[in-house]
């Protein structure tokens, strides 16, 4: 049932906001792979043409080839729109990302997309304030130790995330690496995150802490699948 609802998002966002010729930022995660195996079925039903897509990690790379999406690189074709999951998706588009492990790059390839980011999600993902689930933050494995006790200041219990937790599939007990080579810190904030902008902006001053799973500003967009219908949440236009 929710695998269904993943798809009928994930396939709704494609319909929407995926035109011919378009260079498209393929999310990573199992709701997005639905839109990525759905551009590959449009493709080869020649209903798109001219599609290429930007991945974001090995995962939806090897998922992308097989679904026959021809790939570019970020440095040579900017997306004009990326299509991504979410682990919470707030009132004001705002999102908690990477749960996956993949955030880094999703939030590279999500700025650089010219009509900004469309996440896609089942229903359970929309919630009133964020901080429902631990906000993964991708860190620097040197100094890690020290980075950890730097987030933990900031109010949370911050775990680091292991292979075999989740949806990471691992050797069992090895720190989770990410395609970038670093470390990811699952933070739980007891209380909820009240002000994902300023906590980003605070996480961010520690040196090793690289990127946060807060999405704020970016999501153009969200499409949320629920058994009564689907809901497409819209915010501001992305500037260029
Ligand atoms: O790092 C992973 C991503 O941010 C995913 O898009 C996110 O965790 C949602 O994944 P799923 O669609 O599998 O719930």
């Amino acid at each position: 049932m929710t695998e269904d609802l993943k798809r009928a998002a994930a396939e709704k966002a494609v319909e929407e906001y995926v035109e011919s010729g378009d260079v498209v930022g393929l999310g990573t995660g199992s709701t997005a792979s639905h839109a990525v195996r759905r551009i590959g079925q449009l493709i080869a039903a020649g209903e798109l043409h001219g599609i290429r897509g930007v991945p974001t990690s090995a995962r939806t790379a090897a998922l992308a080839r097989e679904a026959g999406i021809p790939l570019v690189d970020l440095a040579d074709s900017r997306p004009a729109v990326t299509i991504d999951g979410a682990d919470e998706i707030a009132p004001d588009l705002s999102v908690v990302k990477g749960l996956g492990g993949a955030l880094l790059r999703e939030k590279i390839v999500a700025h650089a997309s010219l009509r900004g980011l469309v996440v896609v999600a089942d229903g359970s993902k929309s919630v009133g304030s964020l901080g429902g689930v631990p906000l993964p933050v991708e860190v620097e494995p040197f100094g890690y130790e020290a980075t950890l006790a730097a987030l933990a200041s900031l109010g949370c219990e911050p775990t680091l995330r292991l292979e075999g937790q989740g949806s990471q599939t691992g050797d069992p007990g090895r720190p989770y690496v990410t395609d970038g080579g670093h470390y990811t810190a699952d933070c739980l904030f007891p209380d909820g995150i009240a002000e994902p902008g300023a906590l980003e902006t605070e996480i961010k001053r520690i040196p090793g802490a690289l990127e946060t799973g807060l999405f704020v500003g970016l999501a153009h967009a969200a499409v949320v699948a629920r058994a009564d219908g689907i809901e497409i949440m819209e915010g501001l236009p992305k500037p260029d």
